[in-house]
């Protein structure tokens, strides 16, 4: 099993993702920032430090300020963005203050905005803890928080300085958030990997002690990594970062209307990929018998196709209305040509999409 790191090339903001021995690394990190007058501050949440109370101290953050948030998508929200916000401005944190997301992707995605914003920047690191921000959010600088009105409204790009990812810490995480972060993974694999797409429907499971699991991550990283070292802030005209929103523009609306927290992202991204298939299916560009072998492997890992509560199609038609991929007031989908190959595609009607909510159970 490969161990070095993985490097996200985007020049003077490139930065390394580290796989191993990551506590001892993160120690030799601190000891470093500290050596140069530098302070430290980090933001988790109240679960992740449950479940890991001795994680932090080992590696090398003791004596430093934890900001403990709620666990939970209702924490990525303007109300714990200012609270944050305070916890640096209280302290009089300086910008040479480097701050550290210890959680999933809610405190990754909340954190990094933070950093983006205090100061007008400062720096950050990942610690992801949860499957999902392993394989996909503590990579690539998307930052944010969530709006009443839609997902990941406002934000910014700002890449982190590094990322530190320990796979034990996975040991302590529930099966629910296991399995939604393998909605990821199954994205990755439908959207730029068919033999990772093979592998997966080849495993009779995943779980934190697997030994594939290392590999899988990896794999995961490498493709993002690739993919944002290309086109970083999303402005490819077609295809490009926009492709790692396969099965999203359905998942975002799901979560939204359902209310965050409802479905976990990782589940509303599987029922995504469902409906990101049979789009594809319906525009004639890939055979009928896909849908099936996307939804074997969609369930085999434990996640949804359908809705378990029908929502309005109205209101989920509302919320893909508000989708940052949309351009000139039309809807741009993600969809594929072959399961391991997407595409961006543009000008689909409405009413066919209608009818896809239709079929996975809303009203
Ligand atoms: N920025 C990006 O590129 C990107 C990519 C994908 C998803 N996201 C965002 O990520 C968010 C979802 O992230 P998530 O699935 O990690 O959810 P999350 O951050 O809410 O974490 C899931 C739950 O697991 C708990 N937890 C975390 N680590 C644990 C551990 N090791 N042991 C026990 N419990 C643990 C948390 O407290 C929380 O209750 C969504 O808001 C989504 O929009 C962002
Ligand atoms: O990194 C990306 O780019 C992604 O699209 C990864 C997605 O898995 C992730 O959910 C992301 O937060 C979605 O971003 P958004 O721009 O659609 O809000
Ligand atoms: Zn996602």
């Amino acid at each position: 099993m490969q161990t070095q790191a993985l490097q996200v090339q985007l020049a003077e903001r490139s930065y390394p993702i580290h796989f191993s021995q990551v506590p001892e690394a993160l120690k030799a990190e601190i000891e470093s920032l500290r050596a140069a007058g530098r302070s430290v501050r980090v933001i988790s949440d109240a679960r992740v430090l449950h479940a890991h109370p001795s994680y932090l101290a080992q590696a090398g953050f003791e004596d430093t300020e934890i900001l403990s948030l709620p666990a939970g998508e209702t924490t990525k929200s303007i109300d714990f963005f200012s609270q944050s916000l305070s916890f640096l401005a209280d302290a009089a944190a300086n910008r040479d203050c480097a701050l550290f997301a210890f959680g999933g992707g809610v405190i990754g995605d909340l954190t990094g905005y933070v950093a983006a914003s205090y100061l007008r920047g400062i720096d950050f690191y990942q610690i992801p803890t949860t499957l999902l921000s392993m394989v996909d959010s503590s990579v690539g600088g998307k930052t944010g928080i969530n709006l009443p009105e839609g997902k990941n409204l406002v934000g910014a790009f700002w890449q982190p300085k590094a990322v530190y990812i320990d796979t034990a810490l996975l040991q302590t995480l529930p099966a629910r958030e296991f399995a939604a972060g393998m909605g990821e993974v199954i994205k990755y694999g439908m959207l730029a990997d068919l033999e990772l797409f093979n592998d997966l429907v080849a495993l009779d499971g995943l779980d934190a002690n697997s030994p594939e699991l290392a590999a899988i991550v990896r794999r995961c990283c490498a493709i993002k990594a690739q993919v944002v070292a290309d086109d970083e802030k999303e402005t490819a005209s077609s295809g490009g970062r926009a492709l790692l929103n396969l099965g999203h523009t359905f998942a975002h609306a799901i979560e939204n209307v359902a209310g965050y927290g409802q479905y976990l992202h990782g589940e509303a991204v599987g029922i995504g990929l469902s409906l990101a298939t049979q789009l594809s299916v319906v525009l004639g560009q890939m055979p009928h018998s896909d849908i099936r072998r996307a939804d074997r492997v969609i369930q085999q890992f434990h996640l949804p196709t359908r809705l378990n509560q029908a929502l309005k199609i109205s209101d989920l038609m509302d919320a893909m209305q508000r989708d940052k991929k949309n351009r000139s007031g039309r809807l741009r989908f993600v969809t594929m040509t072959e399961i391991g190959t997407a595409v961006t595609t543009d000008g689909i009607d409405s009413a066919l999409i209608e009818q896809l909510w239709r079929e996975a159970g809303a009203e």
